[in-house]
């Protein structure tokens, strides 16, 4: 039967500077099933050019190249692809096995390309390495045979997906003399199951065991001769011409990952040190997100610790049109100013009076300023951050030294005691605050020393409270009037906080000024993490420029393979799929890595920051861990993009010939 006809086929090479060689000169030739061809020729004749034509792994010539009545010229790439997949296999003089897989492994890659079920591959190599001789070796890598055993393993994957044609150059070339029979003996054999077997040789051995022999000499054949009769066997029962599906499915994403990490396997130190380098930059940024969140819950349970749940402090919105405010009013100022605020009128304490469970209404104040407001003692000035009038939110349970103040009394806290004088207790200090433009001095006497607990970051301000009455006669003395800008609503239960809270919203007015520096602080730390994490997620750019690096010479390192995995029928989506699937791996592996160095890190530090002020500073997130675990595979796929479709694009003839 008729598998193969060539009429008037053409190769034509470009050479560079619009130079040509035409390596065959018009070949006409027809081969039938169950043929053991041996094309024989001077070296440089054409002998591998016309392989590679057959084989399909070279499309680019003129002429007609016909099997099963359909020219090869005119396939597109795809269908190219199938025939070499399922109608060639190839044998290559130097066995071009894949030496990170196994003997099986090796045998059974074409149908993995062709997603073959995984009991069905094991099943069909176990007979056919069987057939060849090599059921004890399954389970060596290609290091680990002979010459001859190497061949037959390559005989097995080129037999694999039981093809209608095989080609092999030079199959002997690299054996010795007795495994050179073994190996001619099976190629015989198949043959002698009905298979077309062409084969490149120099060797007369080799030629004399072939049924016909064809010889060529400088791109034409000038030879075409019988040799041997042979005849049917029953030995390789594997092979048939039926029995076996042809597949047309492709490589699976769960065989890619399997492929390349088998490869990654090989290389263990190198990955191992590449993930721990691409680790370095998603562990900054995991880390410091979580160090962010630490600060900020620490921040936030610090300034809730102390409030009296039964007392709400409520402020008037920053520039509101009225009471009715709306809700962009609710974002708190970044520096709210007394002056930029509107202070609550009559009407105002009446409506809030008049919440539900509200039991009482106390007047107050709160300016915070950067600079303007001071306490003088003496020689030494104080800033102050914050001058607040006493509610009942501050109870005698926050008096570290002394009492609460009474008329013309201040309380100061411990960093304003330790900014004038520890023994300031007792002592004549002048308040100086701008209030409204006007820019007032008074004399207080220091009646204690205000603390608002041990770990409190309130600690850490400079802070002045005294009687809301005082202020207000202050601000008469001076000549203008002095609302006040929060008000302190009373209840008895702390049950009814929340909807008093709400309530107060619902009607446009804000909360505590503790509250607006708690979310202003935490906006603050916010930035000030992303940014930080921002800076050091540069290094992440390192990390693709390492992962695009070293997946660039780990193409180049594998040529060859890209060639043979052609030459069996991979598809440029698969070869780019195992490269790209070696990319996620390394992602994913320096995605873990960080996680886990993070965690190392995250322990050593709380365990500091516990023995020092008792609290975990850093507190991480899940969310943290699966956002470095996936940045981390994301930019490692990006990076593997290029030398991945590079590894695509390789041209299989090409690959094959790279030492
Ligand atoms: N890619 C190429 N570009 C240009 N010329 C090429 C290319 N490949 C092969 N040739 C030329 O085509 C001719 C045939 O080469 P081919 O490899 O087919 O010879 P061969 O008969 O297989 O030789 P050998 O027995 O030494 O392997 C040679 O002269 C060679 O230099």
């Amino acid at each position: 039967m008729r598998v193969l006809e060539l009429r008037n086929v053409e190769k034509t090479y470009r050479l560079s500077d619009n130079q040509k060689f035409q390596a065959l000169k018009g070949i006409n030739v027809s081969f039938g099933s169950g043929e053991l061809v041996s094309i024989i020729g001077e070296s440089g004749s054409g002998k591998s050019t016309l392989m590679n034509l057959i084989g399909g792994l070279d499309s680019d010539f003129s002429g007609e190249l016909l099997v099963a009545g359909r020219n090869i010229g005119n396939f597109t790439e795809r269908e190219l692809d199938i025939y070499r997949k399922n109608k060639i296999g190839f044998v290559f003089q130097s066995f071009n096995l894949i030496s990170h897989l196994s003997v099986l492994d090796n045998v059974t890659i074409a149908m993995t390309l062709a997603n073959v079920s995984k009991e069905e591959r094991i099943k069909r190599a176990k007979e056919i390495l069987n057939d060849v001789g090599l059921e004890k070796h399954i389970y060596k890598k290609p290091n680990q045979l002979s010459g001859g055993q190497k061949q037959r393993v390559a005989i097995a994957r080129a037999l694999i997906n039981n093809p209608e044609i095989i080609l092999a150059d030079e199959p002997t070339g690299a054996l010795d003399s007795e495994t050179t029979v073994q190996v001619l003996d099976i190629i015989r054999d198949i043959a002698e199951k009905g298979k077309l077997v062409i084969m490149v040789t120099h060797s007369e051995r080799v030629a004399a065991i072939s049924s016909r022999v064809i010889e060529i000499s400088d791109g034409q054949i000038i030879d075409d001769k019988p040799g041997v009769i042979l005849e049917e066997n029953t030995k390789l029962n594997y092979i048939s011409n039926d029995g076996i599906k042809k597949n047309k499915q492709n490589l699976s994403f769960i065989s890619a990952i399997k492929l390349a990490f088998l490869n990654m396997k090989e290389k263990k130190i190198r990955n191992i040190l590449v993930s721990l380098g691409a680790s370095i930059g998603i562990m900054s940024v995991i880390f410091l997100l979580a160090l962010g969140n630490g600060v900020k819950q620490y921040f936030n349970d610090t300034m809730s610790r102390h409030v009296n749940q039964l007392v709400i402090e409520v402020n008037m919105p920053k520039n509101a049109e009225n009471n009715q405010a709306s809700e962009n009013n609710f974002r708190p100022p970044m520096m709210p100013m007394v002056g930029e605020k509107r202070p609550f009128q009559q009407s105002d304490i009446d409506k809030l009076s008049a919440i539900n469970h509200v039991t009482a209404v106390e007047k107050g104040f709160n300016i915070i300023s950067i600079g303007s407001n001071s306490l003088t003692y003496g020689k030494s000035n104080c800033h102050l951050l914050l001058v607040g009038s006493i509610s009942s939110n501050i109870t005698n349970s926050n008096i570290k030294e002394g009492r609460l103040p009474k008329n013309n009394e201040i309380i100061i806290n411990e960093m304003v005691a330790r900014k004038l004088d520890k023994d300031v207790v007792g002592k004549k200090v002048t308040l100086n605050i701008l209030i409204n433009q006007h820019y007032m001095h008074e004399d207080f006497v220091v009646s204690g020393i205000y603390t608002s607990g041990n770990n409190d970051s309130m600690s850490n301000m400079e802070i002045v409270m005294l009687n809301y009455a005082d202020l207000e006669s202050l601000c008469k003395r001076n000549n203008f009037d002095f609302k006040p800008t929060t008000v302190y609503l009373l209840t008895n239960s702390d049950k009814y906080t929340k909807g008093i809270k709400s309530k107060i919203e619902e009607l446009g007015y804000m909360g505590s000024t503790q509250e607006m520096m708690a979310s202003m602080f935490t906006e603050m730390i916010d930035i000030i993490t992303y940014v930080l994490a921002g800076i050091s997620g540069i290094s992440l750019v390192v990390s693709a420029i390492m992962i695009l690096v070293v997946l660039y010479i780990s193409v180049v390192e594998r040529t060859k393979e890209i060639g043979v995995l052609k030459a069996i029928g991979a598809r440029r989506k698969d070869v780019r799929r195992i490269f790209v699937s070696e990319a996620f791996l390394i992602g994913l592996f320096s995605g873990v890595i960080a996680l886990g160095l993070s965690l190392l890190l995250m322990f050593a530090t709380n365990l500091v920051s516990n023995r020092k002020f008792n609290i975990d500073i850093v507190i991480m997130n899940s969310w943290y861990a699966v956002f470095g675990i996936v940045v981390s595979i994301v930019i490692s796929m990006i990076s593997g993009m290029m030398p991945a479709s590079k590894a695509a694009k390789l041209d299989p003839v090409e690959s094959l010939r790279r030492e």
